[in-house]
């Protein structure tokens, strides 16, 4: 049987009685890119924090490749991109990423990590001199400095323009086929559906969903479908395939789970449509229903 590399098991945790994560519990294996979601403020970061031991937690324990605890040399075993850039004002771009080399026993060679931070041009830059972007992408070089089989990204494309966003990603995926397990936050939703190839969902303090995007649309309709018709929305009541409906104006929006039977409803309509759109359900919508409670 496959052995988690990380077992989260019944993590609590209040801050001055107010209750954040409540019995928090699920697993990671080995070349996983698993998503955290939750809206501002969930627990997300507070449960980065734990994982990696840099809070401790109330109750519940976290086993890191089969141990629970954590030792100097465990620190090894992964890498952590926090999610406020750090800005020492006389350090430069190497001095960091040598500094960040010197905690590990096997780190990458340092001009890979230079190539991956982008910043081939800006070596004795001093860190408060990046942009917000370039911090962002050197402390994802700093993050996988030990060449770690974890790594923790916590909103790692904040800050960073679509084309260093597109580079970012693509360099994740590169090194997931490489073995690399990831688990990553971040608010751009279209992002992570992407990329992760499971979401765990933080709602009221709890886990409320651990599983794929198919699964995620499972809960709901799985199937966006989009037009604009001038016909008079009561007419889609007798729909029988809908799982639900909305309009704004002449603008429809329907998800269902039985595309078959929909589109055979729709066929007699199809000549009063305009600007037709059928696909998957997209995590932004999904993880939007999910926030409003209505699954
Ligand atoms: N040290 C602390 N002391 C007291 N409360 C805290 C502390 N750290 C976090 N909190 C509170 O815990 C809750 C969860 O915060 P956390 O930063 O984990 O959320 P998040 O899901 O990462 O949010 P965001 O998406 O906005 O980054 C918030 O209400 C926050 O105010």
């Amino acid at each position: 049987m496959i052995q988690p590399i990380l077992n989260v098991k019944t993590i609590s945790k209040s801050y001055k009685n107010k209750v954040i994560l409540n019995d928090i519990s699920f697993e990671l294996y080995k070349g996983e890119i698993v998503a955290l979601l939750g809206e501002n403020g969930a627990g997300k970061s507070t449960l980065i924090s734990i994982i990696t031991h840099l809070i401790p937690q109330d109750s519940g324990h976290v086993l890191l490749f089969g141990k629970q605890k954590f030792r100097k040399n465990d620190r090894e075993t992964i890498g952590v991109m926090l999610q406020h850039s750090f800005s020492l004002s006389k350090v430069t771009v190497k001095e960091s990423i040598m500094l960040a080399r010197s905690y590990y026993s096997n780190p990458l060679p340092y001009t890979e990590l230079l190539s991956l931070a982008g910043l081939k041009e800006k070596e004795d830059t001093f860190l408060t001199k990046l942009s917000g972007g370039q911090q962002r992408r050197l402390s994802f070089s700093i993050a996988l400095a030990g060449d770690s089989e974890l790594i923790f990204l916590d909103e790692p494309t904040a800050g960073m323009d679509s084309h260093a966003r597109y580079q970012f990603w693509q360099t994740v995926s590169h090194y997931q086929k490489k073995g690399k397990t990831f688990f990553i936050t971040s608010h751009y939703l279209d992002e992570l559906e992407m990329i992760a190839t499971r979401f765990l969902i933080l709602k009221n303090n709890s886990l409320t969903f651990n599983g794929t995007i198919e699964q995620l649309r499972e809960k709901t309709g799985q199937t966006e479908i989009n037009f604009t018709s001038s016909i008079e929305a009561s007419l889609f009541n007798d729909f029988t395939a809908v799982h639900s409906h909305s309009n704004l104006g002449t603008r429809h929006t329907f998800l269902t789970n039985d595309i078959n039977t929909f589109i055979n409803e729709l066929i007699p309509y199809l000549n009063d449509l305009e600007n037709l759109s059928i696909k998957p359900h997209s995590l932004e919508t999904l993880f939007n229903q999910l926030s409003k409670g209505e699954n």
